[in-house]
């Protein structure tokens, strides 16, 4: 068993909300690791990361996403800091790994900068967010089998150009 795409990309990149309607448009279920980090730990991530700090939502999240790519075969969407995990990169090799890209600017403006996205709270969360940005660029790329930007485009066309990407994939390794 094994997720028809794994979607991956930072906050604000639309992988909850792509998930959802490519899995609807492929007709299979979806699933997202921070879901699964909320229902198993039974805490708020925001809440995780203030109690416990960062290391142990990764390590949480580590887990989740082992346990995920294991058992589901629809579509699966990754918290946006999984790929920091070398074991999760490792084992998304082979998996169909759709990134979602977002620039600063419209990023900025789909997450709001609020303090649901813990990481993105502090005293200037527009550098936060370049600097994360910047900094994981070539990390979802090294694991990503297709790139879609995402800026300016509306969540309809983007999964129709997810589709399409998978499926010239899909085409050229057949
Ligand atoms: N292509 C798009 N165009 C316009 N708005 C979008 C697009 N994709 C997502 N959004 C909006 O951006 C916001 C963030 O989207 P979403 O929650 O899906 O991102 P995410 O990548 O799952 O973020 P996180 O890493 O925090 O889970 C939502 O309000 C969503 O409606
Ligand atoms: O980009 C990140 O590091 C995060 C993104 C969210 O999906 C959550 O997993 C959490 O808020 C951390
Ligand atoms: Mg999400």
């Amino acid at each position: 068993m094994a997720p028809r795409a794994v979607v991956i990309g930072p906050p604000g990149a639309g992988k909850t909300t792509i998930g959802r309607l490519l899995a609807q448009r492929l007709d299979v279920a979806f699933r997202d690791t921070d879901d699964d980090v909320v229902r198993t730990s039974g805490r708020a991530i925001a809440d995780i990361f203030t109690t416990d700090g960062e290391p142990a939502f990764r390590a949480m999240e580590e887990a989740a996403v082992e346990t995920a790519l294991r058992e589901h075969d629809g579509v699966l969407a990754l918290g946006g800091g999984a790929v920091l995990s070398e074991r999760t990169r490792e084992r998304l090799a082979g998996h169909p790994v759709v990134f979602l890209s977002v620039g600063l600017a419209e990023g900025a403006k789909r997450v709001g900068l609020s303090t649901a996205r813990p990481l993105l709270a502090g005293v200037n969360p527009r550098a936060t967010f370049k600097a994360l940005l910047d900094a994981r660029m070539p990390i979802y790329r090294s694991v990503a089998a297709v790139e879609i930007d995402t800026d300016h485009v509306e969540p309809d066309e983007v999964v129709a150009q997810v589709v399409a990407a998978l499926s010239a994939r899909s085409a050229a390794s057949s």
